[in-house]
């Protein structure tokens, strides 16, 4: 049954050290968040929001922001002197009753509230119309500041446990941030509206005023204790949520599509994504069980003071306090004030809902803002020499250091490469080397400069990279080379560098030439083959023409020749360049002047192919293993 469903492993034997698949919540201490909706909290956080929000428009839309507040004060007015009107047509239609020659001097004030109520009515629509001008200019507005910041922040950030589930949270708060203005506006109208009531309430009869608000404050207290249950059961859901966010994404994607067949791997992670649903849906039913008994208290003690505020009138008519036409009037202005204390409590509620996102977007602006590249500014030339100094890095929130003291050194013209076992720390000397990564300790040198008193994107300009998991852009094979950075000659440099990775052979066959979209998936672009794709990914970086030249198994899926034709070329692009090569394939260590050997996080071993393989070492042990591959007729013979 899915409800008892476990997201187990279904493995008979119990395997004590065996890890949950489960998201930990990284998000910043949210429970401490809810701990303070209180409704003195909210109040006071009120005005900010609603000064968030057009604070957001004016940097939109400066003349729009303007005529919205500007049509709101009008309108605000204009409700207060049609009340008024109200009282004087009232009061001569009752005259008139015992006087009809009291109707004609109702008639400017009819006329006064026919033309305030017309009036109102073409700013509603103005109003309206503005809102939804400013709403989806502002979550775009929202979009480019959170991905401004994404972009802008160091690599770091990326590794540190909840950037992502905070990333995830500032979304939502881009996603709401649209009805921020509308729910900002509401809020001021209904403001307007209680503001304009309660003068004319004040007016006639005072001693009604607190019996008003009377009827507002059990709802406006409930709604806030709903508005907790509700965010306490959004952060109990959490977890669930992303698990089906991420089942979702394997579930439906195509680079898992195969493997889900091949594997029948289907039931295990659909089961998973019931089990999810099924407890999102048990918390969300227990929350909306528990708002719907807050709101009902909430209302019967609201309708109670209504009806206590009502039998005012009628005791202030009966004593003679007031007469009957301030009494129609006054029946007039509490419904036009309950409305607009309804719709401060109700307005008010979403705006704190859409506040609390915007507050998770806010937060996330300013955390990237801490981790925001603050480098040097100095602009580095074609490196002649790039260095790591007795270099110590350890990823943010990791246990241990992964590279300890590392030296290293390559320079214009020569060719390095860095070999190792799986996790010995090659990736992350390569980051390094091309100033992704700040070191923990030590120095790494451009030329003599530190890359912390670099100006890093000047940097990156004089970094060519072919990285492990490199970028397949959904744009046309030119654009996948030139990265939107043509070299002055055009489609020359693109044709040159494409030769020299093979990827011209793959250009050729496209139905469009360089102008073939490689985005199959969502625009009918034409599909490659990885080996394909990695050919362009090492054109890209030879095109660029950069200073230094980093190379993360750039054959990996490289057919034999396409291979060749790389290594054989790597001499000829070192002319000019500072080369380093990561690859497992000892045999293509042999192109470079110096290989480097590292274990642990540490450098081992240095030499050249010649003197390492004839060396004992890790090295040696590798490029054994590498040949010691047997035909099946020789296995049949070390088997006898
Ligand atoms: N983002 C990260 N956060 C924390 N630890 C990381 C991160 N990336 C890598 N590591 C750790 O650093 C170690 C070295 O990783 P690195 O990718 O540099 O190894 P590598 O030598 O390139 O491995 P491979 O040959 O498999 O590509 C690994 O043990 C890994 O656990």
């Amino acid at each position: 049954m899915a409800d008892q469903t476990a997201v187990t492993d279904t493995d008979a034997t119990p395997r004590p050290h065996s890890e949950e698949l489960e998201f930990v919540y990284n998000g910043g201490d949210s429970a401490e968040l809810a701990r303070h909706l209180t409704w003195r909290s909210l109040i006071s956080r009120l005005p900010k929001l609603v000064r968030r929000s057009f604070a957001l428009a004016w940097a939109v839309d400066r003349r729009s922001t303007i005529a919205l507040l500007a049509c709101q004060v009008i309108s605000g007015l204009l409700e207060a002197l049609g009340l008024f009107a109200t009282t004087a047509a009232l009061s001569a239609l009752i005259q008139s009753a015992s006087d009809p020659a009291h109707l004609t001097a109702a008639l400017p004030s009819v006329l006064m509230l026919a033309a305030t109520a017309g009036l109102r009515a073409i700013l509603g629509i103005a109003i309206q119309g503005l809102s939804n001008r400013l709403g989806p200019r502002i979550a775009r507005e929202a979009e480019y500041r959170m991905l401004h910041a994404a972009t802008g922040a160091e690599m770091a950030a990326y590794d540190h446990p909840g950037f992502d589930d905070r990333y995830d949270k500032a979304d939502r708060g881009v996603e709401v941030s649209r009805d921020m203005i509308g729910e900002s506006q509401n809020l001021v109208s209904s403001a307007a509206t209680l503001i304009a009531a309660a003068v004319v309430v004040g007016a006639l009869a005072p001693v009604l005023l607190p019996l008003l608000v009377l009827t507002a404050l059990p709802q406006a207290l409930a709604s806030v204790a709903g508005e907790r249950v509700t965010y306490l059961a959004t952060l109990r859901t959490f977890r669930d949520r992303r698990m089906l966010n991420m089942l979702r994404w394997y579930l439906s994607h195509k680079d898992q599509a195969d493997q889900i067949r091949t594997d029948t791997l289907a039931s295990y992670l659909l089961d998973k994504y019931r089990a999810s649903g099924v407890r999102v849906d048990r918390t969300v039913d227990e929350a909306t069980w528990q708002r719907a008994k807050i709101s009902l208290v909430g209302s019967a003690v609201s309708g109670l003071a209504a009806a206590l505020m009502w039998a005012g009138v009628m005791v202030l008519l009966g004593t003679g306090h007031i007469g009957a036409a301030a009494a129609g009037t006054l029946v007039f202005a509490l419904r036009s004030a309950s409305g607009g204390l309804h719709g401060i409590v109700g307005y008010g509620a979403d705006l704190m809902r859409t506040g609390r996102y915007m507050d998770d977007w806010e937060s996330f602006i300013d955390e990237a803002a801490g981790q925001r590249l603050d480098r040097g500014a100095l602009t580095p030339d074609r490196p002649r020499q790039v260095a790591l100094h007795q270099v110590t890095y350890r990823y943010p929130e990791a246990e241990s250091d992964t590279l300890r003291k590392v030296d290293f050194e390559v320079r214009q013209g020569e060719i390095v490469a860095v070999v190792g076992e799986n996790g010995s720390g090659k990736t992350t000397l390569m980051k390094l080397l091309c100033g992704l990564n700040l070191p923990t300790a030590g120095l790494v040198t451009w030329d003599g400069i530190s890359t912390r008193d670099l100006d890093p994107y000047a940097l990156w300009k004089e970094c060519a990279v072919v990285p492990q998991e490199f970028a397949r852009w959904p744009m046309t094979a030119r654009e996948n080379i030139t990265l939107g950075q043509p070299q002055p000659d055009g489609d020359a440099a693109v044709h040159r560098a494409a030769a020299a990775s093979g990827a011209d052979a793959v250009i050729t066959v496209l139905r469009s030439g360089l102008g073939t979209l490689l985005a199959r998936e969502w625009w009918n672009g034409q599909a490659l083959s990885s080996g394909q794709w990695q050919r362009i990914a090492v054109a890209r970086a030879i095109h660029r023409d950069a200073g230094l030249l980093v190379m993360d198994e750039p054959t990996s899926d490289l057919d034999a020749r396409a291979e060749h034709l790389i290594f054989t070329g790597l001499r000829a692009l070192a002319k000019d360049r500072a080369v380093v090569l990561v690859t497992h394939n000892l045999a293509n260590t042999a192109v470079a002047d110096r290989i480097v050997v590292m274990e642990g996080g540490r450098v081992t071993a240095q030499g050249t192919f010649t003197e390492l393989t004839a060396r004992p070492g890790l090295f040696r042990d590798l490029w054994l293993l590498q040949q010691d591959r047997m035909t099946p007729a020789a296995q049949e013979d070390a088997a006898r």
